[in-house]
């Protein structure tokens, strides 16, 4: 039976970026026989120009129909004075709504060859491996919101924070089953000295902790965390957040591991899962043939691992990307003297390369 990737370039570098991870799942499906077929859909500022709105039917239809979905980035300044409702960042929001995709998962680890390229010491970052959980379908993303009202006198807007129960229940649960699997470590991150969400969030995430005694849970408040992570990120195993906080501390760790165009994600839930670079649409380097591909490359390996049962071909192209940064290949966001300094499609060669 074939297996249906849907690809969902969206704007910037996201054609650049999927058209190179495309290319990676074309050489290994010909080694491995995993019968992948691949279809382009729509999504974001593209989508909108071309529609009215940024997340067609047709690719929320063919998203949930797929095996799995690759996705790019959306988002870019052209569509700045969209109506909110009409933003090309409503794309993906959608999708992961879409696509019950409450767990998003952003591992951070600092290779070896990479040692240099962050600009933390390199005493301090070597052997970070973390696991971010990110929850992704609840926080303050969804909740309620306001642009504009009245209120003494004067203007102002919300937007509301809320959790369940539940929905922290199960992505504690996915954070204590991910650190069984590791070093057996989850840190909480939270802000329950000031905000009733958290404070529920950490009760219940101690509540979930009771029936996993071989895990060692720890509760950080968020601020504090933000500096741990630059001054001890070895300490941390898996870290689980809700939706802001998460999105902002695996930009920050992105750093650890030397370029945010490095790092892969993999969001699930319900059915069909979705994988995509951690990064945006990166509009000040877009068309220019130059952006980093690894990330989405490296997404499109968890893709195969988690959606297709196919761990061999992932490792296969971990162990590749690995091999041409240790070869000296590099791309701008990584660039420095002794380096190979290629564009886009010169890594996506050198990647290719490296699958024999
Ligand atoms: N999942 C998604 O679709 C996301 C979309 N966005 C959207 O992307 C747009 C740009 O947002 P920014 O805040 O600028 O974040 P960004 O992640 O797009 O870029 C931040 C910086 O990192 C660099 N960068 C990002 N990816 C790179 C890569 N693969 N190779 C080399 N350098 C890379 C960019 O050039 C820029 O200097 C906005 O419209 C934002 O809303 C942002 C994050 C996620
Ligand atoms: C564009 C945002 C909705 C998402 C984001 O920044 C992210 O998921 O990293
Ligand atoms: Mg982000």
């Amino acid at each position: 039976m074939p297996k249906n990737i849907v690809v969902i370039p969206g704007d910037g570098i996201g054609k650049e970026i999927t058209d190179a991870a495309v290319d990676v799942l074309k050489k290994i499906d010909k080694k491995y026989g995993i019968d992948l077929t691949f279809s382009f859909y729509d999504a974001g500022g593209t989508a909108y120009d071309k529609f009215g709105v940024p997340l067609p039917d047709d690719t929320l239809n063919a998203a949930k129909a797929a095996d799995a979905v690759l996705f790019g980035a959306v988002g870019g300044d052209k569509w700045d004075n969209v109506e909110p409702q009409l933003r090309p960042e409503r794309a993906i929001l959608g999708l992961r709504k879409g696509l019950g995709l409450y767990a998003n998962l952003r591992p951070v680890q600092t290779m070896d060859e990479l040692i240099d390229y962050s600009p933390l010491r390199p005493d301090i970052v070597r052997g970070t491996d973390v696991l971010i959980v990110r929850e992704l379908i609840g926080g303050i993303y969804f909740g309620d919101k306001c642009e504009r009202e009245e209120y003494n006198g004067t203007i102002r807007a919300w937007d509301l924070e809320n959790y369940s129960i539940p929905e922290v229940e199960r992505i504690v649960e996915l954070a204590m089953q991910a650190a069984l699997k590791r070093k057996g470590s989850v840190t909480s991150v939270d802000k329950s000295n000031v905000l009733a969400t958290s404070r529920l969030w950490r009760k219940t995430a101690a509540k979930v902790a009771e029936k996993y005694p071989e895990v060692k849970l720890d509760h950080m408040y968020v601020d504090n965390c933000a500096m741990q992570l630059a001054i001890k990120p070895t300490r941390f195993d898996v870290i689980v957040t809700g939706n802001l906080f998460g999105d902002i501390l695996s930009d920050e760790a992105a750093v650890l591991g030397g370029s945010i165009g490095l790092m892969p994600s993999a969001s699930i839930g319900e059915k069909t899962s979705l994988y995509e670079p951690i990064h945006g649409s990166a509009p000040d380097i877009a068309g220019k043939g130059i952006a980093n591909p690894l990330g989405t490359i490296l997404s499109a390996a968890l893709l195969l691992r988690y959606s297709l049962d196919a761990s061999a071909a992932a490792d296969d192209i971990e162990s590749a990307v690995k091999k041409t940064l240790s070869d000296g290949y590099r791309t701008a966001d990584l660039f420095s003297a002794g380096s190979k300094k290629v564009d886009t499609a010169g890594m996506t060669e050198a990647v290719l390369a490296n699958i024999k």
